[in-house]
């Protein structure tokens, strides 16, 4: 594999992003890459940053340049779980599960994460208990960074004006940005989700600056595919995850838990219940990983969405699915790292 390909998907899973030593405060979690931050002056970006797109890293960057203009640290503030868990009745259909979207803030060159437990007592807070009661008490920001369209405090009903007026009384400025738009309209976490629900993952790509990843643990499958000629690795995921529509689609997997360092394989994988058998409905990617001899089960790998292949077919015939499906892992060792190349990945 070219290196180049090896490094950007690597990046892609935030391979390369780690989190500093936890220090556990009562309502959430601080996590300091820098001295002297919990407790004194900052800037902050507030925001659940599920992806973290485009959009966000750009807010995070203005927040970035506040701070270093104020010579004061750069505090991320979110939340976990995600709040669309605890406050949607549907799925949270998230683009980063909590601990890694948690964890990839820190590759926007934040000083600090505070992590806010988002329990259903904290989404019941209005904006000003929620600066008085659990912000304050743990950071003093001069300045806080939104986007226009940020809600929060009870059922999201508090603006960035609501905060401000807070910041009149305790000494910080509110800087409500203009969402940053793509062909025409705002970059969001729910139109990138829309995106790879409709197969349209390459566009999600753009939006997100990397493409699109889940991560699943390695179960015993039917056993059948080695028979039909691709041994399959089957990755059972998290209902809560953005799952791309059913279909065929060339990805790489990446395996971060190699004692030597992440291992990448390209991959032709099936998503969604494969149509010519019966079998239960939870969320799975079936993966034939290229070159990949041994055993995978109970590992947790990383699949990342490179190219829609095709949509899912109910076979006639075992010939069938065979034919077509070694036609697709033939367009996957072909094609596969010359596509990495071209995708985008900046983060
Ligand atoms: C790249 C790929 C494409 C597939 N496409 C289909 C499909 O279109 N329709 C289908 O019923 N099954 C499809 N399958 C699923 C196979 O039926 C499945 O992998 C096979 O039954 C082996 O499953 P097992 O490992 O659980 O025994 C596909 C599998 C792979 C790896
Ligand atoms: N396109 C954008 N440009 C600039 N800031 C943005 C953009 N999108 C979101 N933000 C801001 O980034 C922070 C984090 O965004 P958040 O994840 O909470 O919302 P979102 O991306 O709009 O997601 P959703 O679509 O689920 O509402 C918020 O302050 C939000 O207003």
């Amino acid at each position: 594999m070219i290196e180049a390909t090896r490094q950007k998907i690597t990046r892609a899973v935030f391979a390369h992003a780690l989190l500093p030593t936890p220090i556990e405060l009562s309502g959430g979690v601080f996590y300091s890459c820098a001295p002297d931050v919990l407790g004194h002056e900052c800037v902050c970006a507030i925001g659940v940053f599920d992806g973290l797109h485009e959009g966000h890293k750009a807010l995070i960057a203005e927040a970035r340049a506040d701070a270093q203009r104020r010579e004061v640290p750069l505090v991320a503030v979110t939340f976990d779980p995600d709040p669309a868990e605890v406050v949607c009745s549907r799925s949270p259909r998230r683009l980063l599960q909590d601990e890694t979207r948690i964890r990839a803030l820190t590759t926007c060159s934040v000083d600090a994460i505070l992590v806010h437990a988002f329990t259903p007592e904290f989404a019941g807070l209005s904006v000003c208990e929620y600066v008085e009661k659990a912000l304050l008490p743990y950071i003093h920001p001069v300045a806080i960074h939104v986007g226009s369209d940020f809600g929060f405090g009870a059922r999201g009903e508090g603006r960035a004006r609501d905060l401000a007026t807070l910041g009149t009384k305790h000494g910080f400025e509110v800087i409500a940005h203009q969402l940053i738009e793509k062909d025409g309209s705002a970059i969001s976490s729910t139109r990138i989700r829309n995106l790879i629900e409709a197969a349209r993952i390459d566009e999600a790509a753009a939006l997100l600056g990397r493409p699109h990843f889940l991560s699943g643990t390695v179960m015993h499958g039917r056993g059948q595919g080695a028979s039909f000629g691709f041994p399959t690795a089957n990755i059972s995921l998290s209902p809560k995850d953005c799952m791309p529509a059913d279909g065929v689609y060339a990805c790489y997997i990446v395996d971060t838990q190699k004692p030597g360092g992440e291992e990448i394989w390209p991959a032709a994988v099936n998503v969604g219940v494969p149509r010519s058998f019966e079998v239960k409905k939870t969320p799975l990617l079936e993966a034939n990983l290229l070159g990949f001899k041994g055993n995978l089960y109970g590992h947790t790998l990383n699949c990342v969405f490179m190219n829609y292949l095709r949509p899912p077919i109910v076979f006639q015939s075992v010939e069938e699915l065979s034919t077509t499906v070694l036609k697709n892992i033939e367009w996957v060792r072909t094609h596969l790292d010359s596509v990495a190349q071209e995708a985008s990945c900046d983060n």
